[in-house]
């Protein structure tokens, strides 16, 4: 795999991008000048201590919020020049995003909640297509269950299908085993490995070194700058980068 991947191999890249938040003194650099690609059919994960602006890295990768400068690719296409139409539109079709807390929806059945991105995109799901989705995240016998009716482990599965419902360019995680035990959390993690595996892309915040080290690299920020990048690296060897970024 290229460490470095460009914007032509990237699934998403970032060319010189900076978001700020507040004005004048008060103003925070959360992402600073960030020109990095982040390669298709590959897993990363983003670390660094807290405020660092991993999350803010992330939801400028997804189209989640606007970059002040710089451009942001996803695939061939710049969705920093898109107007908020096309970014809602892009972000329905070619994104996938599961969060910490899963965001379902609690009246809603498994099955309902996965279909969800087809029918906001303006058709329902093909015959089976919800089955076959529920199936390979492990929970075909709960396709009728509501999120209360579910343990966290399966409620994150139930978001990954849904966030994958639409087979997304891109699967951006914002710690998505940050609420879950180890035992939980294995199991989403293992099928994260598997999505990696069948050719998805995948980008993935997280505080926890054993997780950071199941992706392929471990991309650190500081102070919203990049602050380096291990390609394989085992829980310790990322946990020891991470404590001398804290120090
Ligand atoms: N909406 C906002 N308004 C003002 N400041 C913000 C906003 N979002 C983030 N920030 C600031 O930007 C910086 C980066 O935040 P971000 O949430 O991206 O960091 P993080 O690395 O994800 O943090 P954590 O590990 O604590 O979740 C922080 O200083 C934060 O306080």
């Amino acid at each position: 795999m290229t460490t470095l991947a460009t914007p032509a191999t990237a699934a998403v890249a970032l060319e010189g991008v900076s978001r700020a938040y507040g004005t004048g003194p008060a103003a925070v650099r959360a992402v600073d000048d960030v020109t990095i690609g982040f390669p298709r059919g590959g897993w990363t994960a983003v670390m660094g201590p807290s405020g660092s602006g991993k999350s803010t890295l992330l939801h400028l990768a997804a189209g989640l919020e606007r970059a002040d400068s710089g451009r942001i690719l996803l695939g061939g296409t710049d969705i920093t020049a898109a107007g908020d139409d096309e970014l809602t539109a892009l972000r329905r079709t070619r994104i996938g995003f599961v969060f910490q807390s899963f965001n379902l929806i609690a009246s809603l059945t498994a099955a309902e909640n996965v279909a969800l991105p087809l029918r906001l995109a303006g058709r329902g799901p093909g015959k089976g297509e919800v089955a076959d989705i529920l199936a390979a995240v492990g929970l075909a016998e709960r396709a009728r269950h509501r999120p209360r009716e579910l343990s966290g482990g399966q409620q994150q599965r139930v978001a990954i299908a849904r966030a994958m419902i639409t087979q997304p360019e891109i699967l951006f995680a914002d710690e998505p085993t940050g609420a879950l035990d180890t035992r939980s959390g294995d199991v989403v993690l293992r099928l994260l490995r598997t999505m990696v595996t069948g050719g998805q892309s995948i980008l993935m915040v997280t505080h926890d070194p054993a997780a950071a080290a199941r992706a392929d690299s471990v991309v650190f920020l500081r102070d919203g700058r990049l602050a380096g990048r291990l390609e394989s690296a085992d829980a310790a060897t990322v946990a020891e980068h991470l404590v001398a970024l804290e120090g």
